[in-house]
């Protein structure tokens, strides 16, 4: 509510301060004795003719002038918005047609190049690499100011201290047992629903509600019922839809046009949610997370236990402190809530793989109402270990890249010197089904990690690599480990009315299913008991 006041009265401010210039600009005009069709044809033509400079100068005079691409994006940066906007998030796939036309390099907007070969990944991810986090890209998803999206680099090592063995791989294991009974708590909801209703269970909505609970334990102090994910059987939840809703084409919109921005902000939320969906469920997801932030503060500062907000309260503002919960929260969320059901389906349309996770699950954990092996002895397993890989591997994590701006020196990006302050783009995907590495790369084989092939493992990067790469991986993997193994050991499923092609995708900042959720008709293993 606060940021739409503060919208509103800014528009205020700008409306009085432009009817103050045009009032001067009028007198001014009056005086020279200049009609205004003649002011208006003046400011056209010099608007065209600044336009049209712009446009031959980014053609033949530009630092990327000698590199290849199409002429439209090398003039304008609406190439690339229709492909984000338009074409709803086709721009990864666009960027790949262009590859096989250009080459491993392409210019795909004025000041942007994007890059193909995996070496590229290597150069601008790496340890010491000098590259930068790209500003407006963070900026378009209010994380300028937070871990996610700080650009200066003392900045952030700042605003990281007090969090920074919250995500260490010790701290991480003291988070097992969180992340155990929350997946407890998804198998009796499960459980419950498949006793009360035979059809096919929305399993996607589970996972989400799952993910959404873990994460919400590790970035709050507490969270009331009604803004969990797993309130009953349903998982029907408000955040539960809101981290799906946010990624629509609006934030690309925003991204390449931000007037539409200050025109939603003047909307009321019930025409915005009608116009721009995805925009509605943030500013929903904002003004709900920010109450929350403030009833956790308030509640300080004997907390219940330790979180990210308890680490950072009282170190920064509260717009601050929101914006790194609500970054945390829907980075935690969403790409796990696509890594799950993916694995889960690629696994359920196998049945001899089915069996054979089943068989690897029960030779360690016999009875299944006895408690969960713990994380150290299923990341044993080779066949758990290789579904949870291959999940990671084809879903890509972060498929943006994301763009890095060059030093003042320039860089050397594979092979290509590209000049100072350009954008440098290129995208996991690229790492993930190169052939070279992967063997029918677009294949989900969990087998081709047995005996744990290190080139295999140096290229896969769902988390990025270098020191801005995510500090949440070991916490992610131990995820995956426990709730694919309880799904497996508890339930043998069926994909019900869901094909691979449900599974096609959208980029936003992660990438975004285009077909209905996952269900599954599932049947609880022999002696699974429901708890009292
Ligand atoms: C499978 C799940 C996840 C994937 C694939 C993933 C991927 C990524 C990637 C690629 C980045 C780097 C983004 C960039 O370069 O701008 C990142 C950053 C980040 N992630 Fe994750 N993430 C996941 C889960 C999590 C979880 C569970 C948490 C919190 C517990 C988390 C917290 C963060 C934070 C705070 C950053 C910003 C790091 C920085 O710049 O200092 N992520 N994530």
């Amino acid at each position: 509510m606060d940021k739409y006041n503060e919208s509103l009265q800014l528009m205020n401010m700008s409306r009085v301060h432009l009817q103050e210039i045009f009032n001067d600009v009028t007198a001014e005009v009056r005086a020279w004795h200049v009609s205004t069709s003649q002011l208006l044809l003046t400011i056209a033509l010099a608007f065209v003719a600044h336009r049209a400079s712009t446009v031959f100068y980014r053609l033949y005079l530009h630092p990327l002038s000698r590199f290849p691409g199409p002429k439209l994006a090398a003039a304008t940066t609406l190439y690339r918005a229709y492909y984000q906007v338009v074409r709803d998030g086709g721009h990864v796939a666009q960027a790949t047609k262009l590859h096989e036309k250009y080459g491993p390099v392409v210019r795909i907007a004025p000041h942007t190049l994007h890059f193909r070969n995996p070496k590229a990944f290597e150069d601008m991810f790496k340890f010491n690499s000098k590259l930068t986090k790209a500003s407006d890209f963070y900026d378009h998803l209010g994380q300028s100011d937070a871990l996610f999206g700080l650009v200066d680099e003392v900045a952030h090592k700042e605003r990281f201290k007090p969090v920074a063995d919250l995500f260490s791989r010790k701290k991480a294991l003291n988070f097992e047992k969180l992340i155990v009974n929350n997946g407890n708590r998804m198998c009796q909801l499960l459980l419950k629903k498949i006793a009360s209703d035979k059809k096919p269970v929305n399993i996607a909505r589970a996972y989400r509600a799952v993910a959404l609970d873990v994460i919400q334990d590790f970035v709050f102090d507490f969270v009331p019922p009604h803004l969990r994910g797993m309130q009953d059987e349903s998982f029907d939840t408000l955040f539960v839809n809101t981290t799906w809703d946010v990624m629509d084409w609006t934030a690309w919109c925003f991204r390449n046009f931000p007037l539409a921005l200050t025109f939603s902000n003047q909307l009321p939320q019930s025409l915005r949610r009608i116009l721009f969906p995805g925009e509605a469920a943030n500013i929903e997801s904002f003004d709900a997370i920010y109450k929350l932030v403030q009833s956790n503060v308030a509640a300080g500062p004997n907390w219940q236990r330790d979180s990210l907000l308890s680490r950072m309260a009282g170190k920064v503002t509260m717009n601050q402190l929101t914006a790194e919960c609500m970054g945390t929260m829907f980075g935690g969320v969403i790409n796990i809530a696509n890594m799950l059901p993916y694995g889960a389906f690629c696994v359920s349309r196998n049945p001899p793989l089915q069996e054979e996770l089943f068989r690897e699950l029960e030779s360690v954990w016999l009875d299944p109402n006895d408690p969960i092996p713990c994380y150290t002895q299923l990341s044993q397993l080779p066949v758990l270990s290789g579904v949870v890989k291959e999940s990671l591997r084809l879903m890509h994590g972060i498929i943006v890249g994301p763009p890095r701006l060059t030093p003042a020196e320039g860089a050397e990006i594979d092979g290509h010197f590209v000049p100072p302050n350009m954008i440098v783009t290129t995208s996991s995907l690229y790492c993930h089904t190169n052939p070279n590495v992967f063997l029918e790369p677009e294949k989900f084989d969990p087998h081709r990690w047995d005996n744990n092939p290190p080139e295999m493992d140096k290229w896969l990067v769902p988390f990025s690599k270098g020191k801005r790469m995510c500090p949440g991986k070991e916490i992610s993997i131990m995820e995956l480990f426990i709730i694919l193994a309880l799904t497996f050991r508890k339930f043998e499923l069926r994909p019900a009315e869901t094909t691979l092609e449900d599974f096609d995708w959208k980029v936003y900042v992660s990438l975004h299913f285009k077909g209905r959720f996952f269900h599954a008709n599932m049947t609880p293993r022999p002696g699974v008991a429901v708890a009292a």
